[in-house]
């Protein structure tokens, strides 16, 4: 059912800063609908509460002037609604390790698609009905099913597709979104993990579940599992005009700092404009050593999902779809299919410090396309 938003007044400029801080989280630009999933009341809505006060830590990068002195040093560190600072990123200073033209916003941003469910339970029904839905469709058009996978939490997500008879998996090809540089044996796999959840108890061919290779520097990995990306053919996996592959589906988890993927915010790789794969040597969240998918990869993908469930995950949802960052140090929000469609698969536990009921009808896009905010 979809949600009966009432724009909470026209926008006009604001004349204080309590006044511009109402009005951006008035401004937040996405769709909600409030789902029932298979098997799943639907009650306590969150889109019919009533309106809640804002936070008064409320989640302004920097308060209504631009950055006279240019992009602050530190970028990411705005407040979150507990009133702690939001991790930083890894840069050092202007000019020493930041990028400011590297990462943007599409102007106006893209729409999105939130599915809030009422339990971790409900929500793992919708998610399968939301891969089915996309599988359905690859195979009645060509064929042939292309499923990228995260890691974390996410695996465990996918147990809704198990024993579901109406999607035929011998036509699923798997990848993975990311990966950790360690036997596939390791604890820290994400095809061992995706394996336990969900691989050996599907009847998806092991020849079409693409690993990556063992035993290989990084760099290596990442070019192998690129190359084996490239040997698909394009009646599984076909190509943009610019040469991108096009997914399927593409499910993501979302970390506190807004990383999606290997793509961490404030990175190289976050940035990388080039490239199917990549290798990452340092990355913040152990294991150090991984390979990603790169974001023009991601945004070539028809459909895209994040995955944010529990309340662990409350705080950077709030952040990612209220409060458009400084480019780069909210990695999911540059997430922006160019031909696919984006959605956020979230429970009540993760939703619930959105502020819904003043989010503006009619305003449907994320991120917010005001970056960085105009001056009164
Ligand atoms: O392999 C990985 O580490 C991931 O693919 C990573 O992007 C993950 O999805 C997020 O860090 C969220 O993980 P959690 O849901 O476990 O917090």
């Amino acid at each position: 059912m979809a949600a009966a938003l009432r724009a909470p007044c026209a926008l006009s400029r604001p004349s204080t800063v309590s006044q511009f801080r109402q009005q951006r989280t008035g401004a937040v630009a996405v769709r909600a609908q409030k789902v029932e999933a298979q098997g799943a009341a639907a009650s306590g809505a969150v889109l019919d509460q009533p309106a809640r006060q804002p936070s008064p830590a409320i989640n302004l990068i920097q308060p209504v002037t631009r950055w006279p002195e240019g992009i602050p040093p530190a970028m990411g560190g705005h407040f979150m609604p507990s009133g702690a600072a939001a991790p930083l990123s890894q840069s050092k200073g202007p000019g020493i390790d930041i990028h400011p033209l590297m990462f943007t916003y599409p102007a106006g941003g893209n729409d999105v698609a939130v599915q809030i469910y009422d339990s971790d339970f409900a929500a793992v029904a919708g998610l399968a009905e939301y891969v089915a839905k996309a599988s359905a469709e690859a195979i009645a058009a060509r064929g042939a099913f292309t499923i990228a996978l995260s890691g974390g939490s996410l695996v465990k997500s996918l147990a809704g597709l198990v024993g579901r008879s109406d999607v035929d998996f011998s036509k699923w090809w798997v990848l993975f979104v990311d990966e950790r540089n360690v036997p596939l044996s390791s604890d820290d796999s994400n095809y061992k993990a995706a394996h336990a959840e969900l691989l050996r108890k599907v009847p998806v061919p092991a020849n079409q579940v693409l690993a990556i290779k063992e035993g290989l520097p990084v760099q290596q990995a990442a070019t192998h599992y690129a190359g084996q990306l490239l040997e698909l053919p394009a009646s599984v996996l076909p190509r943009t005009a610019d040469a991108w592959p096009v997914l399927d589906c593409v499910l993501l988890g979302v970390g506190p700092d807004g990383h999606i993927a290997s793509l961490f915010p404030n990175r190289k790789e976050t940035a990388a404009t080039e490239g199917w794969v990549l290798p990452v040597s340092d990355s913040p969240k152990p294991p150090a050593e991984r390979i990603t998918l790169t974001l023009p990869v991601i945004n070539a993908a028809k459909n895209v999902a994040v995955v944010a469930l529990g309340q662990g995950k409350a705080e950077v949802v709030q952040r990612a779809l209220e409060v458009q960052s400084l480019p780069g140090a909210l990695p999911v929000q540059l997430v922006q299919p160019a031909g696919g469609k984006l959605s956020w698969v979230l429970d009540q536990a993760s939703a619930a410090k959105l502020r819904i009921p003043e989010w503006a009808e009619g305003s449907k896009k994320f991120p917010r396309s005001e970056n960085p905010p105009k001056s009164a």
